[in-house]
C-alpha cells in the first residue's frame, strides 16, 4: 500500500512524486516562531513563549505539545553555542552564511537529536516537515542532509570533535562544551577564583557551567504575615522546603504556581531563594535605633520589595518601594498590594531622590546588571550581552549605590545587591564607593545567611547556582557610620 508522499522503491524513477502537503506539528512551529522573535526582534524568550502558546492552545494545542515546544525553545537558547559548532562542522561554508531562519530549524533538530530522547528518525523527520512549512521544499533538504550527518554521533562525541582540546585553549573548549561565550566563561572564572579560591578549579567551573544549562526549579515564597511554607506544601505535597529560606518552597517538576490560592491572593508568589536571601539578609542586619522606614530604591518589578514590605509589616515598619520606570512601578504596587503593613510606591530615579538625606533605617538597591547570575532563567541573555554592557551598568551601579547610602540615617543599613557574579558589577563597585565615601562600615554578610556553605571570606557575599541551587546574587552590606 501506498501513502500519499511514499511509493514503493521500483516506482520511484518511473512516478514523480505527487505533491504532498507537510504536516503541521504546533510545537515545533510555535518553537520555531519563538525563536525567530528571540533573533530577530530580540524578544525574551520567557515573554514571547507564553503568548505564542496562548494563541496556540486556543487553537488546540495541548498541553503536551505546550511543554514540548517549552523544552525546544529553552533547551535549544541555552546549548546554541554548542550546536552552532556542531552544525558548522557538517556544512561546507562558515555558519554566517546560512540565513537565520535555517539555523533556527537547524538548531531545533540538533536539540532533539543531541539531547532530548526523541528517538532519531523522528528528530529527523519532524524537523525536516518543519522545514517544508516555514521554509519550503528546497531548504527542507539541505536540512534534512545536515541533520541526518549530525544524528550520526551522540553529543560528547561531536563535542570532543568540535572544541578545541582544554590543554590547548581551555576558555575556548569550555566556551564550546558549556555553550557559554567566551568572555562569560572567564568573567566567571574570574569570579569563581575570587570567592572560592580553593575550588576554582576547572571541576568547579564546570559545574558552574552545567548548571547554568539546566532547567531552575520554580521555587515560591510565602509572604511573612501572609501566608506559610507549610500552607503552600500542604497545596502541592510533591513540593519541598527550601533549602536556605525558611519562607521558600520548591515546586516539582511541571508544577504550575498558578493554580495555588496563596499566589492568586498575592500572598505568596514565585522567587528564587538568592533573592529571598537577599532580602532576608537586609532584614536581619542590626540598625541601631529606630527601625520604622525602609526602602527598596530599585524594586521593579518587586519581588524584593514584596518579602521587605511582609517583615517590615511584621515589626511596624513602613517600606518605600522605588522605581525609575513608571511601567515597572506599576508591576511593584501589584506586587504588594495586599501587604499588611503600611507602604509606598513611587517612580522616582534613585541616583536624583525623592526624599530628604537620611530619610531611611534600612535601604536596599538591587541594581540594573547584566544579569549574568540568571543565565538559568533567561536562555538567550547570554547570546545577547556584550562586554560593553557592564561598562554602562558600572557608573549607574556606582551612583545608586552612593544614592543608598545618602537616602540612609548614621546608624542604618544599607544593601548593595546584583544577580550578577561579574567582578565588575560586585567588589569592583563596592571598592570604589568604600573609597569615596567616608563613614561606611562594611558588615559581615555571612552570619545572616546562616547554614549556606562556601560563603568564603566575607564580609559580602556571592551565591552560585551549583553550590547553592539559586542564582548567582550579589550582596554587600554596610552601616552607616558617619
Ligand atoms: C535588578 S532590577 C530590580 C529587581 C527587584 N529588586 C526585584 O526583586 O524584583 C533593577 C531595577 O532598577 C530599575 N532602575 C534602573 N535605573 C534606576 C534608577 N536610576 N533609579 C531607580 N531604579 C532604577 C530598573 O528599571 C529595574 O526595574
Amino acid at each position: 500500500m501506498s501513502t500519499p508522499g511514499s511509493k514503493p522503491a521500483s516506482d520511484s524513477k518511473r512516478a514523480p512524486r505527487p505533491h504532498r502537503r507537510p504536516k503541521k506539528d504546533p510545537a515545533r512551529i510555535v518553537a520555531f516562531r519563538a525563536l525567530r522573535a528571540v533573533d530577530e526582534r530580540d524578544a525574551y524568550a520567557n515573554l514571547i513563549l507564553p503568548s505564542l502558546l496562548r494563541e496556540a492552545e486556543q487553537k488546540g494545542m495541548d498541553r503536551r505539545d505546550a511543554a514540548l515546544a517549552t523544552e525546544l525553545v529553552y533547551g535549544t537558547l541555552r546549548l546554541q553555542g554548542s550546536y552552532d559548532a556542531i552544525i558548522e562542522a557538517c556544512i561546507d561554508r562558515p555558519l554566517r552564511e546560512v540565513d537565520p531562519p535555517v539555523l533556527d530549524v537547524l538548531a531545533l533538530g540538533a536539540h532533539q537529536l543531541l539531547t532530548t530522547r526523541i528517538p532519531s528518525h523522528a528528530a529527523v523527520s519532524a524537523t525536516v516537515e518543519l522545514a517544508r512549512v516555514v521554509l519550503g521544499d528546497g531548504r527542507a533538504k539541505f536540512v534534512n542532509a545536515v541533520l541526518r550527518k549530525i544524528s550520526a554521533q551522540d553529543l560528547d562525541t561531536w563535542l570532543a570533535q568540535v572544541a578545541p582540546p582544554y590543554e590547548q585553549d581551555a576558555e575556548d573548549h569550555l566556551a564550546v562544551v558549556h555553550s557559554h561565550p567566551r568572555w562569560v566563561v572567564s568573567a566567571l572564572w574570574d569570579s569563581l577564583g575570587r570567592w572560592q579560591p580553593d575550588a576554582s578549579g576547572r571541576a568547579a567551573l564546570e559545574d558552574l557551567l552545567r548548571a547554568d544549562n539546566e532547567r531552575p526549579e520554580v521555587t515560591l515564597v510565602a509572604r511573612p504575615g501572609r501566608s506559610t511554607a507549610a500552607e503552600l506544601l500542604d497545596a502541592r505535597p510533591e513540593s519541598e522546603p527550601g533549602r536556605w529560606s525558611p519562607y521558600a518552597v520548591r515546586l516539582a517538576e511541571g508544577g504550575e504556581p498558578g493554580g495555588i490560592e496563596a499566589v492568586k491572593e498575592n500572598r505568596a508568589g514565585v522567587q528564587d531563594e538568592g533573592s529571598q536571601l537577599v532580602a532576608l539578609a537586609l532584614a536581619a542586619a542590626k540598625v541601631e535605633g529606630r527601625d520604622r522606614l525602609w526602602l527598596d530604591g530599585c524594586a521593579g518589578p518587586g519581588g524584593k520589595a514584596a518579602l521587605l514590605a511582609a517583615l517590615a509589616a511584621e515589626r511596624g515598619a513602613a517600606l518605600v518601594a522605588s522605581e525609575k520606570q513608571p511601567h515597572r512601578a506599576r508591576l511593584v504596587a501589584r506586587a504588594l498590594d495586599g501587604n499588611p503593613g503600611p507602604y509606598t510606591v513611587i517612580a522616582a530615579d534613585g541616583t536624583k531622590p525623592a526624599w530628604a538625606d537620611g530619610t531611611f533605617d534600612r535601604t536596599l538597591v538591587d541594581v540594573p546588571c547584566s544579569g549574568l547570575g540568571a543565565l538559568r532563567r533567561r536562555p538567550e541573555a547570554r547570546w545577547r550581552r556584550r562586554p560593553d554592557d557592564l561598562a554602562g551598568f558600572g557608573p549607574l551601579q556606582r551612583d545608586l549605590l552612593r544614592g543608598a547610602v545618602r537616602a540612609t540615617r548614621i546608624g542604618g543599613v544599607v544593601g548593595y545587591a546584583t544577580c550578577s557574579p561579574h567582578l565588575a558589577e560586585t567588589r569592583a563597585v563596592v571598592d570604589d564607593v568604600l573609597r569615596d565615601t567616608p563613614g561606611l562600615e562594611w558588615i559581615d554578610a555571612r552570619p545572616l545567611l546562616p547554614g549556606l556553605p562556601g560563603l568564603g571570606e566575607g564580609p559580602d557575599v556571592q551565591l552560585w547556582p551549583h553550590l547553592h541551587g539559586t542564582d548567582a546574587m550579589y550582596l554587600a552590606l554596610f552601616r552607616r557610620t558617619a
